[in-house]
């Protein structure tokens, strides 16, 4: 969505027009401009141009400014009022802003602060329509783009909801940031957004894990090499690559300190200067950040600037672990069976019926990752009829005893003790462990303290 940059200025003195519109085309030039001499014409005027501000003289023939104020105000809500008065009517210009005007500029006043006065107004009038826009596009239920979901399959309505939300914000310029642990589908999720941001522009991905803040300045902006000789390198950056494309900062939390200023400036100024050059460059792409921490903690542990925190968190995602998509999972077996047969030039196997119910208490520690890891194994070692489960089965074991840990695990020797031999080191180990008390033991061991000391007599 583009935001409204259309201005009208509206004064019954045509000199005065002009020299306003000169003025403001050189302070504001991102700006389009239009000027109505005539304060008859002016509701005709904004109902056929889609103007974000209107500059209004006060006194004019037909409709005063205060009347016109009132309309705009009432029929153009999404339009704001900037009062551009004569120094003998502050009193009727501060009642205006009490009307509602967005501001008021005094003709005499220095016409800089009139130009820093309607760039904000602008910048205000873009963030409302864009909310507005992104609440509009998520209340409704369908989506525009379905296809940019393409490779994201579920069924699941939390990641539905997540499609409405990412299709909504997805035209902000404001960054994007997805929370979620490894593998729920964070990269995927960036393509998405590629696909309803700029799908003709490039897309760059850019891991941040134990990246150091020079090789990220580096990286983002390019470096300019000056020779002795006088010639020069040149290193292109990503943000010069990636044009009005999107990138993808993936674990945002491991972004050095230093490198956070740097993110901020680019995100702040919307420039950068490439190493060993005073030139600036504009900043056009989209960011998207992912991460797998809690940028808060980190923030409270010294480790995350809140400055950059609150603006990464615009617009935010957060994806659920596959453990909680318990509907998508035999989905997700058979697209990856086919994925994995296709790679491979295998007959596709079918999948158990029992495989998506069995796999229910499994938590999928590496989520996605691991489920496609697991199927393409199965593949492999399937027959070409039914898929073989023993991947899914040594991995839920697997993890199993990874989980309950070392403690609860006995390591038996190479050559099994008998069992004589292990019910002595039990009675040994629970005797030491409780200080030789044998009513203690015995209850360690769960057998009463006759039998403990019968056996121990015995031995
Ligand atoms: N809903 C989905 N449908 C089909 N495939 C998916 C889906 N989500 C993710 N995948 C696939 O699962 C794998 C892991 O997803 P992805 O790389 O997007 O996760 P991630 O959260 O970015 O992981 P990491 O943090 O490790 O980079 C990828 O091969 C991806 O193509």
């Amino acid at each position: 969505m583009k935001l409204a940059r259309n201005i009208l200025l509206v004064d019954d003195e045509a000199a005065w027009l002009r020299t306003l519109a000169v003025t403001l085309n050189r302070l504001v030039p991102e700006a389009d401009i239009d000027s109505c001499v005539d304060s008859r014409q002016v509701k005709n005027r904004l109902q056929v141009g889609d103007y974000a501000l209107v500059l209004l003289d006060l006194t004019m023939p037909f409709h005063s400014g205060e009347e016109l104020l009132a309309m705009i105000r009432s029929d153009f809500p999404n339009t704001r009022v900037i009062i551009v008065t004569g120094v003998n009517e502050v009193d009727t210009a501060v009642r205006c802003i009490k009307k509602g005007a967005y501001d008021y500029f005094i003709k005499t006043d220095n016409v800089d602060d009139l130009g820093h006065t309607v760039r904000r107004a602008l910048e205000v009038v873009g963030l409302e329509r864009n909310y507005l826009y992104i609440k509009e596009k998520f209340l409704s239920r369908t989506l525009d783009t379905p296809q940019a979901f393409n490779n994201i399959l579920t069924c699941e309505p939390q990641l539905l909801d997540q499609f409405r939300y990412l299709e909504a914000v997805s035209c902000s310029p404001e960054p994007l940031l997805m929370y979620g642990a490894s593998g729920t589908g964070k990269s995927e999720f960036a393509k998405s957004c590629h696909t309803l941001y700029s799908p003709n522009e490039p897309f760059i991905s850019l891991n941040l894990a134990g990246i150091s803040s020079e090789f990220f300045e580096q990286k983002m902006c390019g470096q300019l090499y000056h020779h002795s000789n006088g010639e020069l390198d040149a290193v292109v950056g990503l943000l010069h690559q990636v044009g009005s494309g999107v990138i993808y900062l993936n674990e945002i939390g491991a972004l050095p300190l230093n490198a956070q200023v740097r993110l901020l400036e680019f995100l702040e100024t919307k420039q950068y200067y490439p190493l060993g050059s005073d030139t600036a460059y504009p900043v056009k792409c989209k960011f998207v950040v992912s991460t797998q921490d809690d940028l808060r903690k980190l923030h409270q542990a010294g480790e995350f600037r809140s400055d950059l925190l609150y603006r990464l968190r615009a617009h935010k995602i957060k994806l659920p672990p596959l453990a909680a998509r318990q509907l998508d999972i035999a989905m997700l077996i058979n697209h990856f069976i086919a994925l994995a047969a296709a790679e491979m030039n295998l007959p596709a196997p079918i999948q158990p019926a029992d495989l998506a119910p069995s796999l229910a208490g499994y938590d999928f520690p590496g989520n996605l990752h691991e489920l496609k890891g697991m199927v393409f194994d199965a593949v492999s070692r399937s027959d070409g009829i039914a898929l073989n489960t023993s991947a899914f089965m040594e991995a839920i074991n697997e993890h199993k005893l990874l989980t309950e840990g070392p403690q609860d695990l006995i390591i038996f020797p190479k050559v099994l003790p008998t069992l004589a031999q292990m019910n002595q080191a039990l009675m040994d180990e629970a005797m030491s462990r409780t200080a030789n008390n044998q009513t203690a033991a015995a209850q360690v061991l769960g057998i009463s303290q006759s039998a403990l000391s019968r056996r121990l007599k015995g031995h």
